[in-house]
């Protein structure tokens, strides 16, 4: 890892979501992404005690399974600038689409829209980090279900390859948006061996993804509506 980065993981363990900041070690600006509303404390302090100023706040999604701490964070920075895709219906400081490019300092960060888990599903590329955020488009070993948020496996499948795992280098770390069974990343090449689902052909993945019958989030009620509104409950 470049040394001109500061990276942190966090993680809420009311719904496994991960959190990332990734700051510039010359000019101290920062990026948090996927915060979550009971966590935005903990990680205002963690960004002060690095010395580092949250200028944005990024959702990769409107999440159904738990309010968006970006809204909350501007308390403690209020010149931060929330983000989230232009297609995904909600409101953000800055509506993103494919291609954009994030300054944070010295830190680019790429977008790419990765649609199929919600439509406006966005990935967040750093290639210092050697990186792709990719919030619950690829999970490690799986994927973000597709039955509601007009969710569709088919585009997911498309976005997962053509975005993700056909176009990246294969040591470029996955920093996903959930993990339930503990592991905290995974790489392009791991999930290009070892993912069950999304290494199917087209027709398999989707016939999978059709057969999950999860239930639905126990926050989706509440989730929904605030994060369309950036979280401002
Ligand atoms: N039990 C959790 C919700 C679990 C869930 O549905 N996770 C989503 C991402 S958050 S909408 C998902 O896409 N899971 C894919 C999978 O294969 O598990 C809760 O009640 O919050």
């Amino acid at each position: 890892m470049s040394k001109n980065l500061i990276f942190r993981q966090l993680i809420d363990f009311e719904s496994f979501t991960y959190t990332y900041i990734l700051g510039c070690a010359k000019t101290r600006n920062a990026v948090i992404i996927d915060p979550v509303f009971e966590q935005a404390k903990r990680d205002a302090k963690l960004a002060k005690e690095l010395d580092l100023n949250l200028i944005y706040g990024l959702n990769t999604h409107v999440h159904a399974d738990h309010i968006t701490g970006t809204s909350k964070l501007k308390e403690f920075f209020p010149a931060m600038k929330s983000g989230l895709s232009g297609k995904s219906g909600g409101v953000a400081d800055k509506l993103l689409k494919q291609g954009d490019l994030l300054q944070i300092g010295d830190i680019e960060l790429e977008v790419a829209e990765t649609p199929g888990h919600t439509d406006g599903c966005l990935t967040f590329i750093s290639h210092q980090l050697r990186a792709a955020f990719t919030g619950d488009a690829l999970l490690i070993r799986g994927c973000g279900r597709t039955d509601f948020q007009q969710g569709s496996s088919r585009a997911l499948y498309q976005s997962v390859h053509q975005k993700i795992l056909d176009v990246l280098p294969e040591d470029y770390r996955i920093l996903v948006g959930h993990n339930y069974e503990g592991i905290l990343e995974s790489t392009v090449g791991e999930e290009i061996k070892f993912n069950p689902r999304i290494m199917k052909s087209e027709e398999e993945f989707v016939k999978i993804m059709s057969e999950l019958k999860l239930a639905h989030p126990k926050q989706i009620q509440q989730a929904l509506p605030a994060n369309l509104k950036d979280g401002d409950i």
